[in-house]
């Protein structure tokens, strides 16, 4: 296993998944602004629940697709640390949230990313990345090959389809720098289980 993996847990709605979160050790917590799903919260229960969150853990609001004053606007709102932009956000939208103030996340598809032109990719791997399926928070896997073969430079976070049954083995496979997750840690989609998210920050800091 590789020691310190930093681990997410994202798409939390409720101060006890936050807890469960944070008391078994994770670096960050995730709360989904993209509108329109089961996982989405206002900024206002995001505030809340993030003042719950001890200082060194990340609070990450995640965005798709969103215009970049909205995204400032809901973090500032929310009080966030840290913004995902897990669209087809450019990179002067990282920039622009970084003048802001905001550690960010720029997640990608892993075989969009893969596909990637070495100069761009040269430009993503300045900041951190997220490497997930096609569909984020669908609790998919995929095929990882292409970044076996040839993972990012920089900072990078796997995503898609994790548990707490497969993380340990995909980390010690690929070597992610971290690991996020949500539907691995749901009892049904949306719906967080306190076991499961215990389980899955054991398992990928083990
Ligand atoms: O989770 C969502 O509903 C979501 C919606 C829109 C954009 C991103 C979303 N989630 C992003 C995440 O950070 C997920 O944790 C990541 O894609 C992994 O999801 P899963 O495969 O369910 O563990």
């Amino acid at each position: 296993m590789v020691a310190d993996t930093y681990v997410k847990i994202c798409g939390l709605r409720t101060p006890e998944a936050v807890a469960a979160a944070v008391d078994a050790g994770a670096d960050a917590v995730g709360f989904v602004f993209a509108p329109g799903g089961p996982r989405t919260v206002s900024a206002t229960l995001a505030r809340s629940l993030g003042e719950a969150v001890p200082a060194g853990v990340e609070t990450v609001g995640v965005f798709r697709n969103q215009p970049i004053g909205e995204v400032i606007e809901t973090a500032r709102a929310a009080a966030v640390t840290t913004v995902q932009l897990h669209g087809d956000e450019p990179l002067a939208d990282i920039r622009m949230l970084e003048g802001a103030g905001f550690r960010t996340l720029r997640a990608f598809s892993a075989d969009a990313y893969s596909a990637l032109p070495a100069d761009e990719k040269a430009g993503w791997e300045t900041g951190r990345i997220l490497l997930d399926a096609v569909e984020p928070g669908a609790g998919v896997t995929f095929d990882a090959s292409a970044i076996q073969a040839q993972p990012p430079r920089g900072f990078w976070l796997l995503a898609g389809g994790l548990t707490p049954a497969n993380v340990g083995t995909l980390i010690a496979t690929l070597r992610p720098n971290g690991v996020d997750v949500s539907s691995g840690v749901e009892s049904s989609r949306g719906v967080k289980d306190i076991g499961l998210i215990r389980d899955f920050v054991h398992a990928a800091k083990m």
